[in-house]
């Protein structure tokens, strides 16, 4: 799959986006701002990434993460919780970074603050019916089958 990148911040030219090993599932993608910015305890900022992404396929999507050590150390995880990016989006890639900690966190230019993850996606048909066949879990949910 050949998905388009526009680059927006001519930092990012030379910080494009890129599996850091073979098995790399995500991207690290940079805060592209121009100074250190302060987030302070929960509170949310929108940051921009420098860049736009057309994955132009429906079979897609991208979703946006935190960074496990981010998230872990600092509280830095996303104000949407998790970003979905459809494939016809065009625009900046930007990341809604909350501060869940008790402390101010500052990003400094160009720092990795989230990642993103290219996933396929279905749009199946829709069929209207009266009643479902009978599956073994049926309407049972919300730990009804115990806690351990
Ligand atoms: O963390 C995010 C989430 C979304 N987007 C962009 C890409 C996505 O395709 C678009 C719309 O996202 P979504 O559908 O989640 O937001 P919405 O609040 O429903 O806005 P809209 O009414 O524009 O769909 O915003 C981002 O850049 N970052
Ligand atoms: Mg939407």
């Amino acid at each position: 799959m050949k998905a388009q990148i526009k680059i927006l911040d001519k930092r990012i030219s030379g910080n494009m986006p890129s599996y850091a090993s073979a098995g790399s599932a995500g991207l690290d993608l940079r805060a592209a701002i121009d100074e250190p910015l302060t987030i302070e305890s929960g509170k949310c900022e929108l940051i921009k990434t420098g860049f736009a992404l057309f994955l132009n396929d429906p079979s897609y999507a991208a979703m946006l993460l935190p960074r496990s050590g981010l998230g872990h150390k600092h509280g830095i995880v996303l104000g949407n919780l998790v970003g979905l990016i459809d494939s016809d989006y065009q625009g900046e890639l930007m990341v809604s970074c909350w501060n869940r900690s008790d402390k101010p966190y500052t990003i400094e230019p160009m720092e990795r603050i989230a990642q993103l993850v290219i996933v396929p996606v279905l749009q199946p048909e829709f069929e209207i019916v009266e009643e479902f066949q009978a599956s073994e879990r049926g309407s049972s949910g919300f730990g009804s089958s115990g806690r351990s």
